[in-house]
């Protein structure tokens, strides 16, 4: 299995003057960027800033047109991507499993990074072990039996997460996790966000979306993305910025913070009937 980590202990992620390019058109131009184990990063922009573009690269899915992305300590364009995807944790949103497997076999499948589990193979114990911690972590333990055809979008996203998590990954990449959840799932899921990251100290992540509500508390960092430039990166007291968050959207935005979550609004209100 993989879960032995490649042994370094650098930043999880560094991208040094990336530029994306596709059909003639600059997608990320200029990315320069270092995420440290125990650092979450929030990516946020506007619809076609460029955040997809950069998770990919980000997941060693797509490779930069220029400049240079090391995952692990691995250069893109060096290494076999698929050996280094194994100890990155991608959850993908659309996940294409269609069989009714009760949420504790779909975490296990992430365990052997499959979409169907491997009928002729029993999972390991320490394997077992894993996936009911982490059924609990994530909050899922009452429908730990339910099947995935019956479960609700945030019961999914929440499933999938114990799933990325399964191979013990440095990096767990997460797009618009929160995308399409009623409140109750949102909560949930961010309050799984932070207990994770408090039980893993080493984890580092980066959570894609266009919403600063969407924002676990235990964010440390953001990058901004407009037009697939970065209009700034650091940590989240300097950066999440009401200045900069208007620039990044291209509105005057008002945003505060309370009990470590964040609010966005328009700076200026029309009066109505003018
Ligand atoms: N293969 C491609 N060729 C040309 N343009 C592309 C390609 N892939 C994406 N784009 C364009 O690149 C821009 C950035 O796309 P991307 O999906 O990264 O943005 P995003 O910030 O994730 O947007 P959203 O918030 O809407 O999901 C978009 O304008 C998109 O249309």
């Amino acid at each position: 299995m993989n879960s032995s980590a490649p042994d370094f202990a650098g930043p999880v992620l560094r991208t040094r003057d990336v530029d994306v390019v596709r059909d003639g058109r600059h997608l990320l131009r200029g990315i320069t960027l270092e995420i440290r184990p125990g650092e979450h990063w929030a990516l946020l922009g506007p619809n076609g800033a460029g955040k997809s573009t950069l998770l990919a690269l980000l997941g060693a899915v797509s490779h930069p047109t220029r400049g240079e992305v090391d995952v692990l300590g691995r250069r893109l364009g060096r290494v076999d991507v698929r050996e280094l995807r194994a100890h990155l944790g991608h959850v993908n949103p659309r996940h294409p499993l269609r069989s009714p497997l009760s949420v504790r076999e779909v975490v296990l499948t992430g365990y052997t990074n499959t979409i169907e589990p491997e009928f002729h193979r029993k999972p390991a114990p320490e394997a077992l072990e894993r996936a009911e911690q982490l059924i609990d972590t994530l909050g899922m333990r009452a429908m730990a039996e339910a099947a995935w055809t019956t479960l609700s979008q945030g019961e999914r996203g929440r499933a999938l997460i114990a799933r990325a998590l399964m191979p013990s990954p440095r990096l767990l990449l997460l797009d618009e996790p929160a995308t399409g959840l009623d409140l109750t799932a949102r909560e949930l899921l961010l309050d799984s966000l932070d207990l994770l990251r408090h039980q893993h100290p080493e984890l580092a992540s980066v959570l894609v979306t266009h919403h600063l509500e969407e924002l676990p508390e235990s964010t440390t960092h953001a990058l901004l993305l407009r037009g697939g430039e970065c209009v700034a990166a650091g940590p989240v007291d300097e950066v999440m910025a009401t200045e900069l968050i208007s620039e990044t959207f291209g509105h005057p935005i008002r945003i505060s913070r309370h009990e470590g979550r964040w609010t966005a609004r328009a700076a200026a209100r029309r009066t109505p009937g003018r």
